[in-house]
């Protein structure tokens, strides 16, 4: 028996079948008897237990806020005041945040439950959790294959009810990736969205704080909690929070555009793009316009993203010196080998591998040849997209273009790894929010994900179709 949203957990708290501090027991067993999944790097065992007494009590008050049963776990790039913060970096290790990030903070005010910390690729560097300094987290389903990432172990902690949601970030698929191999739903929302502070900085004008879960309306209800405007992130909209939760009805019909040449790209999976077909099928039938669309800028979405990301993280991650967080090197014999040693030491290849070529896309030498050609091909990205959505409410795609894949399969080949994002970053380039649903399983029984994105602000008619989609179809439901 698995809860597979607040309000079951709500309902049954209701009927006073189940306590807060009952469910927080019944996920710790379930890490326990799980830890092979190496979903978490740390449980907050003790602290979730009191909070969820807090809980509660709060409940019987009627006092408690709107996530009260909500059990969350975090990634581990998110600072959680008095937590252990390392982006499952050894850089960062014995690092304890000294704040709390600020969508965090709003969780806690509104009484989730925050369960532990969460494994990830490092510095959400990676598409696998191979990346992570504390070793991959596997795929529940297949613990041959890997879970997606960076949001891995995040997605595998719903996968595997180990929580109820998670907080993830998604740079350029991060949230959408792993959710659609692990067969639970990843949305991230408009840049500027969500408050970034607190957050680990990996690319700034990409970053995006997304939500794991197994069900559209609590993914609603987190997003809508920890939305709006911050006096601590000056990128953050100021335009004013809707309803989400309140306002998930659907009733009109949509006018969806499927990018046809997403659909002929020749690395998708011919179940992938069966089960995105059979959705699109289904669509039309329902009433809804589905035509296809040309967006010939496939090809440079990747390139694009590789350029700009590791430029601004070459940057980001110069502050990981050995001088103020962390880890230091003790092979050191002066101050300039104390830097190199420690960022050597400390960092991992991929990590390294991106602030080289970072490092090289911002040298003077290449500077316009590939930085402010990458900006300039961003732009048309983004305004071509921007056209499609102001024809179309949604854009419909695959969220990637394979199911999860064997660990080890792609860590001697970066390139093959990165082409993973080819269906995920155009939203991160374009700054506009999506969501990958579970829309059912190849013959292997591996989970398959369909994506869609709309305008920018566009969240409450994104959130409302994809429960009228995950309702509709009984053979979507998580
Ligand atoms: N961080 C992300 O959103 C994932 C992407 N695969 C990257 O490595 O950049």
């Amino acid at each position: 028996m698995r809860y597979t949203s607040l309000d079951a957990i709500r309902e049954e708290i209701g009927r006073g079948s189940l306590s807060c501090r009952q469910l927080v027991e019944r996920y710790l067993e379930n890490i326990n008897t799980k830890r092979h999944l190496n979903a978490f790097l740390e449980v907050f065992e003790e602290e979730a237990l009191r909070k969820a007494e807090e809980v509660d009590a709060k409940l019987q008050a009627g006092t408690a806020g709107k996530l009260a049963g909500m059990v969350i776990g975090i990634k581990d790039v998110l600072a959680y005041e008095g937590h252990a913060l390392q982006a499952s970096s050894q850089i960062l290790n014995g690092f304890t945040s000294l704040y709390t990030a600020t969508a965090v903070q709003r969780l806690l005010a509104e009484d989730a439950i925050i369960i532990g910390r969460q494994n990830c690729d490092e510095f959400a560097m990676g598409g696998s959790n191979e990346n992570s300094s504390f070793g991959p987290a596997l795929n529940e389903v297949d613990n041959t294959r890997v879970p997606g990432g960076s949001s891995g172990g995040s997605a595998v902690a719903v996968q595997a009810d180990l929580c109820l949601a998670s907080i993830g970030s998604d740079t350029g698929g991060s949230v959408r990736q792993p959710a659609a191999y692990c067969g639970v739903v990843g949305m991230k929302p408009t840049y500027s969205r969500i408050s970034r502070y607190g957050l680990i900085a990996y690319a700034s004008s990409f970053d995006q704080i997304g939500v794991i879960t197994q069900s559209v309306e609590d993914a609603a209800l987190l997003l809508e909690v920890m939305a709006g405007p911050d006096e601590f992130d000056a990128t953050v909209s100021q335009r004013p929070v809707p309803a989400y939760s309140q306002n998930l009805t659907f009733d009109r019909p949509a006018r969806i555009g499927f990018i046809r040449d997403s659909f002929e790209s020749p690395g998708l999976n011919s179940e992938v793009k069966a089960a995105v077909q059979g959705v699109l099928d289904q669509l039309q039938a329902d009433g809804h316009t589905v035509e296809p669309v040309e967006f010939h800028f496939l090809d440079y979405i990747v390139p694009t993203y590789y350029i700009l990301t590791t430029a601004e993280a070459s940057s980001n991650l110069g502050r990981y010196d050995g001088v103020k967080y962390g880890f230091r090197s003790q092979n050191a014999t002066d101050l300039a080998s104390m830097y190199k040693k420690t960022r050597s030491e400390g960092f991992g290849k991929e990590v390294q591998r991106r602030i080289i070529l970072g490092t090289f896309v911002l040298s003077a030498d290449y500077y316009d040849a590939y930085y402010t050609k990458a900006q300039q091909v961003r732009r048309l990205i983004k305004e071509k997209t921007d056209e499609l959505l102001s024809q179309y409410d949604f854009l419909i795609l695959p969220t990637t273009p394979t199911t999860a894949f064997k660990i080890g399969e792609n860590t001697k080949d970066p390139l093959a790894m990165y082409l993973e994002d080819i269906y995920t970053v155009q939203a991160n380039l374009a700054g506009i929010p999506a969501i990958s649903l579970p829309i059912g399983k190849d013959a292997a029984g591996l989970p398959i994900g369909v994506q869609l994105m709309t305008k920018a602000f566009g969240e409450e008619q994104l959130l409302a179709f994809s429960k009228q989609l995950m309702n509709h179809q009984p053979h979507l439901t998580a």
